[in-house]
């Protein structure tokens, strides 16, 4: 079997941890892809090496010069998340797939370097207000933080015509149904992208 790579990419509050996690729940040819990341782990919500791998910034430098990441981005000032090539390598030795929630140009970095074998998606949510309304509900960042999400959720929303394809995330039974329909078809296929 050959691996393949499926990226879920979004603004901040769109919804693609959501539709990721039930596609998990569902498709047990996935694993998830465990992102390095140099932010700290919140409370007892989160475990090293399940939620990321949580990194000192020294470290994740040192990753950086031996060239251990697909991508890497300073997604929120002063915090850094990539996608260690280990990671992807560990999925795929699992006879697994391998399926990430990353940024918007994480998703595209992932796209380019992996090509026909990765299917990039894009989560649209119906509208700015929604998404603003959805980061208050998730009730995890500070109003500042929800202000910054949405400005830069304007900019990731130009990038929609560069993935393979795009899903709004309005209904979420309807966002999901298409979302595995996508993705059991991408992986029914021998090779290549849809
Ligand atoms: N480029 C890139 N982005 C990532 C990676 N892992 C996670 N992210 C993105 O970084 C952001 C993480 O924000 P954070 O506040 O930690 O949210 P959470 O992890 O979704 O609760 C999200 O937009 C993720 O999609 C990665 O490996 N590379
Ligand atoms: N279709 C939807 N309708 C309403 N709320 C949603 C929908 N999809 C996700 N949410 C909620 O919106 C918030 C943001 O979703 P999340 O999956 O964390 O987004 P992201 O990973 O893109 O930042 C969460 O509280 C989630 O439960």
């Amino acid at each position: 079997m050959q691996g393949k790579i499926i990226v879920f990419s979004a603004p901040s509050g769109a919804g693609k941890t959501t539709i990721v996690h039930r596609l998990l729940d569902r498709i047990p040819e996935l694993s998830f892809s465990i992102s390095a990341c140099t932010r700290d782990k919140r409370g007892r919500t989160e475990a090293n090496g399940k939620d990321y791998y949580f990194i000192s910034i020294e470290e994740f430098q040192e990753k950086i010069r031996h060239d251990e990441f697909v991508e890497w981005e300073e997604v929120y000032a002063g915090n850094f998340y990539g996608t260690l090539k280990s990671e992807i390598e560990r999925i795929w030795a699992s006879g697994k797939h391998a399926i990430l929630d990353v940024d918007v140009k994480g998703g595209l970095s992932i796209k380019e370097f992996y090509q026909d074998r990765a299917l990039a998606v894009f989560v649209k949510p119906p509208s700015l207000e929604i998404l603003e309304s959805r980061l208050r509900t998730r009730a995890t960042d500070s109003e500042a933080s929800i202000s910054g999400r949405v400005y830069k959720a304007k900019f990731e929303l130009t990038f929609e015509d560069r993935f393979d394809v795009a899903i709004v995330n309005d209904n979420l039974e309807e966002a999901y149904a298409q979302a595995e329909k996508l993705v059991r078809d991408f992986l029914a296929q021998a090779s290549g992208a849809l």
